[in-house]
């Protein structure tokens, strides 16, 4: 039997686990990890990571071909396979720091690996890499091998975060990177054979290493790209009254461009994109390319902007200052369907209404408060670490900010509403019963593009919705970035 172990149970080592276990029964996977408390959580049945469709999955194969363990070694040594899914954050000091990958967990894991590894080893980088980190992984790995052989793969992971179970069941494709010699080419056959259990193989992509370590980043790359470019769009469509939903809706329909990927919104968040930019741009600069670093670090000043936008359109419609007004946040998460937080634009959002003093009541029906607290009060790129050794924050939460159960308690008696998630229960709402309960005039500034601003505004609430026409009221209102 087939062994896989995979180091790191975190949002992709448990899904994509979890869907091998399931979809080969004669290969046994563990997932393993330093963080004892993940693992508990993985073996009970309240799963560490909210995920559409992932409890049932797990729930068929755990104990059966899948476990996790805390074992680290022990599961280690005894794999044909192994995964490398460890945080990869963004460094915060020393040499590339804001920019390049901090690769201190990665090689930890390489160290433990050929210290403990008593056969032969494919080893699979599942993290996000800088191109050429399967070079730096083989010298660590060839140089304590006592002998043994490893083969480094690289497999990256392109699921996105609420649709991770989809994704996985029916990829766009499955890309391996490997060495082009019979021992690598043999070690990418290995692992073919373990996802064409599922996925046809006209989807099973097969490059050299550095192509496909380099398309990872440059993936999250485009599509990231794709948002600032509709959000920059955004942005003149409020200064023309063209509708942006109208321009991507449009220009969507050119076979060529797409209809995908093109909501405009207060911002992208998310673990990925702005880390794995920022490591390409640091990529660029080392290899002598700023004028391509330059390029690709505009998307992410777009995202800054968008972020900031929002936040000054919020402070200048009411009347220039929210100084110990009400700010109901209704959501909190980067994106629907998952209890995610990580570079979610709410906490940029939040941080800079709390700068003008603000008082915010934050609803979000999967992110619990102590989540909140954590992220509006860490520093930037603190949260890419292991729980246990998250640095401490240093920057207590402000007593204006209260987490709550129920969008109509955190809009009771709010001057205004930010609608951060586009969860679909804030659709449903009650809209004039909320209304009802505001001071006025009642604001709703919808960093989603998911209210019906009809509706609302027959209601009385004084409306803005991203790249939209402006209501007469925003019209005259200054909102300079
Ligand atoms: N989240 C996504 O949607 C996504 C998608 C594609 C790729 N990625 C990449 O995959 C990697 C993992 O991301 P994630 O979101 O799963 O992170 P995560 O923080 O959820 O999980 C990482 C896990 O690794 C564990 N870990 C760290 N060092 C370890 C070690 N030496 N031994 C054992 N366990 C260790 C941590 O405790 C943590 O549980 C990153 O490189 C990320 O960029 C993430
Ligand atoms: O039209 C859009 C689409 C997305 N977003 C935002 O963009 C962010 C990222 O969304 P999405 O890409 O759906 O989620 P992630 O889970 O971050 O997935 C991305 O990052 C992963 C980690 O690398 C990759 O594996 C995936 O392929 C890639 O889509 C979220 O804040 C979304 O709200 C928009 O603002 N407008």
């Amino acid at each position: 039997m087939v062994k896989i172990c995979c180091i790191g149970a975190g949002y992709v080592g448990g899904p994509t686990m979890a869907m091998i276990a399931l979809k080969c029964p004669k290969v046994e996977v563990a997932v393993v990890d330093i963080s004892v408390q993940r693992i508990n959580a993985w073996n009970s049945d309240s799963l560490p990571i909210y995920e559409p469709g992932l409890y049932e999955v797990v729930k068929q194969c755990r104990g059966i071909n899948l476990f996790f363990s805390a074992d680290v070694e022990k599961h280690v040594s005894e794999a044909d396979i192994i995964f490398v899914s460890v945080n990869t954050p963004t460094k915060t000091r020393g040499l590339g720091a804001g920019k390049a990958a901090d690769l201190t967990y990665w090689e930890s894991a390489a160290r433990m690996i050929a210290d403990v590894a008593k056969s032969n080893k494919i080893v699979v980088e599942k993290s996000t890499v800088p191109v050429k980190t399967a070079e730096a992984i083989e010298k660590i790995l060839t140089h304590n091998a006592k002998g043994i052989n490893f083969q480094i793969l690289s497999n990256p992971e392109f699921l996105a975060e609420g649709t991770a179970i989809s994704d996985l069941l029916n990829p766009d494709r499955v890309l391996i990177g490997g060495r082009e010699t019979p021992e690598g080419k043999k070690a990418v056959q290995a692992l073919k054979d373990v996802y064409a259990q599922w996925v046809p193989t006209d989807r099973i992509l097969c490059t050299n290493l550095w192509s496909a370590e380099l398309s990872k980043l440059a993936a999250n790359a485009f599509l990231a790209q794709r948002i600032s470019s509709v959000n920059a769009m955004s942005a003149l469509c409020e200064a023309t009254g063209a509708d942006v939903s109208q321009v991507s809706h449009a220009i969507g329909t050119d076979s060529r461009i797409g209809p995908k990927f093109m909501n405009a919104s207060v911002g992208f968040g998310g673990s990925c994109f702005q880390k794995d930019i920022l490591n390409l741009v640091y990529i660029c600069e080392c290899n002598g390319l700023p004028e391509v670093a330059n390029y690709w670090k505009q998307v992410i000043k777009v995202n800054d902007y968008q972020k900031t936008r929002f936040v000054n359109r919020v402070v200048s419609s009411m009347f220039n200052t929210v100084s110990g007004k009400k700010i109901a946040i209704l959501g909190f998460a980067f994106k629907k369907d998952t209890g995610d937080t990580r570079e979610t634009p709410a906490i940029d959002v939040c941080k800079g209404l709390l700068g003008d003093k603000a008082r915010l009541s934050i609803f979000d029906p999967q992110v619990p408060e102590e989540q909140i607290m954590r992220d509006l009060s860490m520093n930037k790129f603190d949260w890419d670490h292991p729980v246990h050794l998250q640095p401490t924050s240093s920057n207590p939460v402000q007593q204006e900010v209260g987490v709550v159960f129920d969008a109509y308690e955190a809009t009771k008696d709010a001057h205004g509403i930010c609608v951060l998630t586009e969860w679909d229960e804030f659709r449903k709402l009650d809209f004039q019963k909320i209304y009802n309960n505001m001071q006025k005039p009642a604001f709703v500034f919808d960093g989603r593009n998911i209210m019906d601003v009809e509706k609302l505004r027959e209601i009385g609430f004084i409306v803005y919705s991203i790249g939209k026409p402006l209501d007469p009221w925003l019209k005259d209102m200054p909102a300079v970035a």
